[in-house]
Order: structure tokens, then C-alpha cells, then sequence
């Protein structure tokens, strides 16, 4: 329990520290960042509730107004931008890659990571991000989706990065995995 609420606590701080990575804010007001990784790291390696927990601690902390996102941003004012939907599924996206990664066991680590990352950490992330860039921006889903194709590759190399880190993980640290405890 102990060691499951430390490892909670350790990938919402790894989250917060992807945002220090060099980010890119397009025209769109959202930026490129590595912290979808985090995302997709919380759901791989802990699962779908303690992920999905994870992403939450990480939301919250943003929510009370620590600097945490991409260009230190944070307080109640991002839930009104452009990335709200975004920032609102990242617990979301986190459960469901952790619920994918949960049930395929039958494959191997990396490679369930993989899929479950693009599946949790892309499409179900995008559906939240683009509604709510919708309806921030009161744009329509023709106008919204063109937008949000220049995120994909990076996203699908932060998938297969997922995969990989996580099939690292199992083999250096495999208790450290509770996706597949
Ligand atoms: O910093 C924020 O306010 C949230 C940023 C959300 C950025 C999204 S996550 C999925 C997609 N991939 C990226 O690199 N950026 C967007």
C-alpha cells in the first residue's frame, strides 16, 4: 500500500518534470511537451487506478496553482485555455492506457505499453483535448482536427518511448510495474 502510494506520488512528480523539457507552444495555444509521456507512463506502469491517480495528484496540484505545466503554467485559468480538455483527460487518458495495458497480458510488456499508450495517451487524450479546444474556442470539429495533426508524430514516438521504458522497467524492476503485478 505504502510502496503503491510512493510510486502514485513519483510518476505525478515525473509528469511535472517532462514539463521542464523543452516545449514548443504553437499558434494553437497548445504546446508540443513531453508530459502526454508522463501520461502514458503513469497508465503503463501503474495501471488504471493507481495511473489514473497519478495523473489526478499531478491535475490537482496544477488546479491549486503550482507552475507545473509546459512554460510554468498552472492555476484555475488553464481550465478556461485552449488545453483544458487536455489537462481534464490526462486522468482519463491514464486509466484507460492503464485498463488497455491491464488487459493484454497475454502480450508482451513493450509492446502492450506500446498500444496501450497510443490508444490511452492518443485517441482517448485527443477526444477530451479537442472537445475542449471546441469549446474554448467555439470551433467546429472540421476547423478543430487539422489543427491537432501536427501533434501525432510526436505523440506516436512518445507511444513507442512508452513501450520501451516500460519493457525496461519490467525487466530492471519488475515489482516496480503494477500494471502486471
Ligand atoms: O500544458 C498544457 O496546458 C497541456 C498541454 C497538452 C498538450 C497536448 S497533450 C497531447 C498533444 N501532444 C502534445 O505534445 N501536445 C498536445
Amino acid at each position: 500500500m505504502e510502496r503503491s502510494l510512493a510510486l502514485v506520488a513519483i510518476f505525478a512528480a515525473l509528469t511535472a518534470a517532462l514539463g521542464l523539457m523543452p516545449n514548443l507552444m504553437l499558434a494553437s495555444g497548445v504546446p508540443i511537451t513531453a508530459q502526454s509521456l508522463g501520461v502514458m507512463l503513469c497508465g503503463t506502469v501503474l495501471g488504471a487506478k493507481r495511473g489514473g491517480l497519478a495523473a489526478l495528484l499531478f491535475v490537482a496540484l496544477v488546479a491549486l496553482g503550482l507552475p507545473l505545466l509546459a512554460g510554468g503554467r498552472g492555476g484555475l485559468g488553464v481550465f478556461a485555455g485552449p488545453t483544458m480538455g487536455f489537462v481534464v483527460g490526462f486522468p482519463i487518458a491514464a486509466f484507460a492506457t492503464g485498463f488497455i495495458m491491464e488487459q493484454t497480458r497475454n502480450l508482451p510488456v513493450g509492446v502492450a505499453a506500446g498500444i496501450a499508450a497510443a490508444i490511452g495517451g492518443i485517441v482517448v487524450l485527443y477526444a477530451f483535448g479537442i472537445a475542449g479546444f471546441m469549446m474554448v474556442l467555439n470551433k467546429g470539429l472540421m476547423e478543430a482536427l487539422p489543427v491537432f495533426v501536427w501533434y501525432i508524430p510526436g505523440d506516436l514516438i512518445k507511444a513507442v518511448l512508452a513501450g520501451l521504458i516500460t519493457a525496461g522497467l519490467a525487466r530492471a524492476r519488475p515489482a516496480s510495474v503494477l500494471s502486471r503485478a
